[in-house]
């Protein structure tokens, strides 16, 4: 594994979590190792239960591994500090499947919110107004979330989720509540967001659809891996086409 040639952007070592249960314990995540390559979109999938969610939490620290390392874009995510975590947060994106929007800001002002408390060296309305053209809701940005179809709603999620420019986006059953069609525009636009700006999505899902939509396949089952992948990796020359992403 050591002679790959792609930059891992997520590297699992002995990844374990477990939650209180009565009077026991129940691992969630029960000693997980894996590596995902720079610029891939990456299945995570496996039965209800199999701790699709709680690992997808763990990189994106939501919540904090019991034992074992996370490395995301070479920084380990398992010792950060309050402020380090702060700010590893923000870099990357979280995409969810109740999409979290605000239901009293409209398209722009949910965009905007999570930066809201920050100095960006961007124009804030102007970044969020670019993403959410290019998340294809120009025109929408005055709208409420109570006014937008579900596809519509995740896709201001997405945009809100770039607005950091992550380097990683990870998303939790993002196509869970939307009909196939919708499903099918959100994964067109994730894949695009990943070639075009080489980002590393990872989509916790159990959706055969979505699963057959992704360059690669991480089974869990009972918290461990099952299987890691059949699919192939993208060729280098795809994988490594690089467009600026504005920095934070
Ligand atoms: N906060 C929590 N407290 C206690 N148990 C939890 C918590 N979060 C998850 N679990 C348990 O951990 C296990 C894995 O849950 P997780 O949500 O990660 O699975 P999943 O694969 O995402 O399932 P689903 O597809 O149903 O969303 C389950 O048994 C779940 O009940």
């Amino acid at each position: 594994m050591t002679d790959h040639h792609e930059t891992a952007a997520i590297e699992c070592v002995d990844v374990v979590k477990r939650f209180r249960a009565g009077d026991g314990w129940l691992t969630a995540v029960d000693g997980v190792s894996l590596r995902i390559d720079a610029g891939g979109m990456t299945a995570l999938t496996g039965p209800s239960g199999s701790g699709k969610s709680t690992l997808l939490h763990l990189i994106g620290a939501i919540e904090k591994a019991d034992s074992g390392s996370i490395l995301v874009n070479d920084a380990e995510v398992t010792t950060l500090g309050r402020t380090g975590l702060t700010a590893y947060r923000r870099s990357i994106g979280f995409v969810f499947q109740r999409y979290h929007l605000i239901a009293a800001l409209t398209a722009l002002d949910n965009v905007i919110a999570p930066v809201l408390p920050y100095r960006t060296a961007y124009n804030k309305t102007a970044r969020a107004r670019e993403l959410l053209a290019t998340v294809g809701l120009a025109g929408r940005e005055e709208a409420l979330p109570a006014r937008l179809s579900g596809g519509e709603q995740q896709r201001v999620a997405i945009a809100r989720a770039l607005m950091g420019s992550p380097r990683v986006l990870l998303a939790d059953e993002p196509t869970g509540n939307l009909d196939s069609q919708s499903g099918d525009a959100v994964l067109d636009l994730l894949d695009d967001l990943r070639r075009d700006h080489r980002m590393t999505v990872l989509i916790a899902t159990h959706e055969r659809q979505v699963v057959e939509r992704c360059d690669r396949v991480i089974r869990l089952r009972d918290g461990a891996l099952a299987e890691a992948s059949a699919g192939q990796d993208r060729p280098a020359s795809q994988a490594h086409s690089v467009v600026p992403w504005q920095a934070p």
